[in-house]
């Protein structure tokens, strides 16, 4: 069992491993708040074990905020407010007692815009663990980290460099390296390429498929044939606009192939046709 109240130092809680199917995350968004604006509501999403599951659907639907209320990245906008359930592996992060510092852990998370610190390459892959108050070797740590993410063998011989200096699809792998260094359950990825080129979003959606091995992966992308090339479940939102809002909702959650070739709901259908004709 995961504790997700205290601080423990990384290599003390070992990760479960993705051996059994099911949930890791289990979100019932009932409603979600910025200040008086009803951002989402209605949003029952699963990430399962060792998938990708990909959140899709059109621009202010509330994808990234789901996203983030996912490891309660959201905590740190004041006027957020959710009311409903966020459970990782049976566990409410939203409890009273839970550190969200510990949630961020188990649930590492990767942003639209590479963002490493203006600090040397092994400093950002090392970032969490020494806020995780890490014991162990740093260097084995840092190491497997970065050839987990493909950018050991570019960096190797210049771990001091400042990670500023490296490209956007290095940064980027640097980024996931840094968030997979502490030893996550869950990667979460905001648009992780919607700032690369098209080789640096093909390195990355391979990544993604060998990340999957050994963790649960959600991520947002505009990208529909993203989607299809590396998701195994998707989530489609939509807007509702009905009663004078813009309010986000879920459609539908299901198999990839199911969403796209033979979608339950009209609103998907019509989404992906849209996007396709
Ligand atoms: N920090 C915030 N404060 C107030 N409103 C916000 C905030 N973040 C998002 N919103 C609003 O919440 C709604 C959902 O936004 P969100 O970014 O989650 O949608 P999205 O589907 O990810 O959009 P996009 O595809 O354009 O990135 C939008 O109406 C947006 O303007």
């Amino acid at each position: 069992m995961v504790s997700l109240n205290t601080v423990a130092p990384a290599a003390a809680s070992p990760r479960p491993g993705l051996s059994e199917t099911g949930v890791a995350i289990d979100a019932r968004v009932e409603k979600i708040y910025y200040g008086d604006f009803l951002a989402v509501r209605d949003s029952h999403v699963a990430v399962e074990k060792g998938q990708i599951t990909g959140f899709i659907g059109p621009s202010g639907c509330g994808k990234s905020t789901v996203l983030r209320s996912l490891n309660r990245m959201n905590d740190l906008i004041p006027s957020f407010r959710l009311m409903g359930s966020v459970t990782f592996l049976g566990q409410d992060i939203y409890a009273k007692s839970v550190d969200p510092v510990v949630v961020r852990r188990h649930i590492g998370m990767v942003f639209q815009q590479p963002n490493p610190f203006s600090m040397s390459i092994y400093e950002n892959v090392a970032f969490g663990l020494r806020l995780n108050r890490f014991k162990g070797d740093y260097d084995e740590k840092v190491e497997t980290a970065l050839r987990k993410a493909g950018l050991w063998n570019e960096v190797k011989d210049k771990l001091r460099q400042n990670g500023l200096a490296l490209s956007g699809g290095q940064q980027q792998r640097l980024c996931i390296a840094r968030a997979i260094a502490t030893n996550p359950t869950v990667l979460l990825m905001d648009e992780p390429c919607s700032a690369l080129d098209p080789i640096a979003t093909r390195i990355i959606e391979e990544l993604m498929l060998e990340l999957k091995q050994e963790y649960s992966v959600a991520i947002v992308t505009h990208n529909m044939q993203q989607a299809m090339r590396v998701a195994d479940k998707t989530a489609f939102f939509s807007v509702d606009i009905s009663k004078g809002g813009r309010t986000g909702f879920l459609v539908e959650q299901g198999d990839t192939r199911q969403i796209f070739h033979d979608p339950r709901e009209k609103l998907t259908k019509d989404y992906i046709s849209g996007e396709f004709s």
